[in-house]
């Protein structure tokens, strides 16, 4: 039986995760391996990766989930095709989870599955670090879905599913919001009576893996930036920024709900919360109906009538989407004075997500209106980035542009795999 850190406690630094599965390497089965799952609101992230380094074995994505037009792509380590597929009718999470898991088993290649991560994406005031998911956990968990519906339901289905079918495998939630709680009281609070900030009512902030994964890569690229104050962009399907100083989060643009900040691919973003009361008070509009056009019928979606997919935007010449991607940019740059506001200047802007990290259009309208803070864009760079994380500012760019690509996956292995026991089993047994 493995002892396990108590639930919930802060990880440790990843020189400390190395040693530890270093040291699990020698102990344990050369061929274990860590699944993660990450399942977003228009796509599921899977990766397993070898122990004890690390190493991916391979990644795969399924997007486009219930656009009708979902696909699956799998690579290798080496970054090599190792599976494809197209479906021509509406794909749910369920749905591609099973096809991915039935990929994975398929493609284990001798290696055996000793923990699976899981991105989690709220996880309340209860939890403020990675944790063992047991049944108690998940009861907890099941009762925040009301503040992440896109997205709590299709994290712990499979939860639920793979505790079926093995029973005593290690889980591991890690929290988007895990990475936020080290804000700054005042970024965390909105200006609500006590008794109810005292309920949980405040701002959480997501996405935190994609952060945590961004401030621990850029010092690695450019140490300069240890200390900097950072503003990062997440521009996926769900879409947020987050405000960074010496590595930790400082404040974000979404709140207690994701559905707040930045126009997304369905969600409204930040609204005059006059407007909700207006839709059920003079529209006789339904709670359900309001929360069903805020999560699913807004954004990119409800501006443009045309598509919540940028690259459909990107082709229309529909005038609608044009002024869909506007207001995105519009409200991605009155994100980026506040958040500066809050680190007092800025040094670095980062983008990062499907849309930050493959819209070079979009970058350069963020970076054009940005001027004024000293973004000077490097053309080149930006139009044909290097693979992986790469400046694309020009030299003299006062603040430097980087572009990250997203890896929760990574992050949330390396959190799993601090929670797997140490010492670790000597026989290589697992549950
Ligand atoms: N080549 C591209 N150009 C512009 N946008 C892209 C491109 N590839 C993907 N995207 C956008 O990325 C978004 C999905 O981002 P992603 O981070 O994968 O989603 P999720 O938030 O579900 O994890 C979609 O809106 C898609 O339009
Ligand atoms: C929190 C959130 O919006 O996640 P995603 O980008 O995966 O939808
Ligand atoms: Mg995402």
């Amino acid at each position: 039986m493995r002892r396990r850190r108590a639930a919930g406690t802060a990880s440790a630094g990843y020189r400390d995760r190395q040693c530890q599965c270093q040291r699990g390497g020698t102990l344990m089965a050369t061929q274990d391996c860590i699944a993660v799952i990450n399942a977003g609101s228009s796509s599921i992230k899977f990766s397993l990766h070898a122990l004890p380094d690390l190493t991916p074995l391979f990644t795969g994505k399924i997007d486009g989930l219930y656009r009708g037009a979902a696909r699956f792509i799998a690579r290798d380590a080496a970054g090599h095709t190792v599976g494809e597929h197209a479906w021509t009718t509406p794909l749910d999470h369920q749905a591609g989870m099973e096809y991915l898991i039935d990929f994975a088993e398929s493609h284990l290649d001798g290696y055996r599955v000793c923990a699976v991560g899981h991105r989690i994406v709220h996880g309340g005031v209860d939890f403020s670090g990675p944790v063992p998911l047991d049944e108690a956990v998940l009861d907890r968990l099941t009762g925040l879905i009301p503040l992440a519906p896109l997205h709590l339901p299709h994290n712990l289905a499979p939860v639920r599913a793979l505790t079926a079918l093995r029973p005593g495998l290690l889980q591991v939630g890690c929290f988007d919001t895990a990475f936020h709680t080290a804000q700054p009281a005042l970024a965390q609070a909105f200006a609500l009576p006590q008794a109810i900030t005292d309920l949980g009512v405040r701002r959480y902030g997501f996405h935190g893996l994609s952060y945590e994964y961004i401030a621990a890569t850029l010092p690695l690229y450019d140490p300069a930036l240890a200390g900097a104050r950072v503003v990062a962009a997440h521009l996926g399907n769900g879409a947020s920024m987050c405000a960074m100083q010496g590595g930790r989060s400082m404040a974000s643009t979404m709140g207690f709900t994701a559905v707040d900040g930045l126009p997304m691919g369905t969600r409204c973003g930040a609204l005059d919360p006059g407007v909700v009361i207006y839709l059920i008070e003079e529209l006789g509009m339904t709670v359900e109906s309001v929360q069903r056009m805020m999560y699913n019928e807004s954004g990119l979606l409800g501006v443009s009538g045309v598509s919540s997919d940028m690259r459909v935007l990107e082709a229309s010449s529909d005038p609608r989407a044009q002024l869909a991607i506007d207001l995105l940019v519009y409200r991605i740059g009155r994100e980026l004075g506040s958040l500066a506001a809050s680190l007092g200047g800025l040094d670095a802007l980062v983008f990062s997500g499907g849309i930050g990290e493959n819209s070079a259009r979009l970058r350069a309208a963020v970076c054009r209106d940005a001027a004024w803070l000293g973004v000077e864009l490097d053309p080149a760079a930006n139009a044909a980035p290097p693979a992986g994380p790469a400046r694309i500012s020009l030299a003299s760019s006062r603040v430097a542009v980087w572009l990250v690509p997203a890896n929760e996956e990574l992050m949330i292995a390396r959190h799993t795999c601090d929670l797997l026991d140490p010492p670790l089993p000597e026989s290589g047994e697992h549950p």
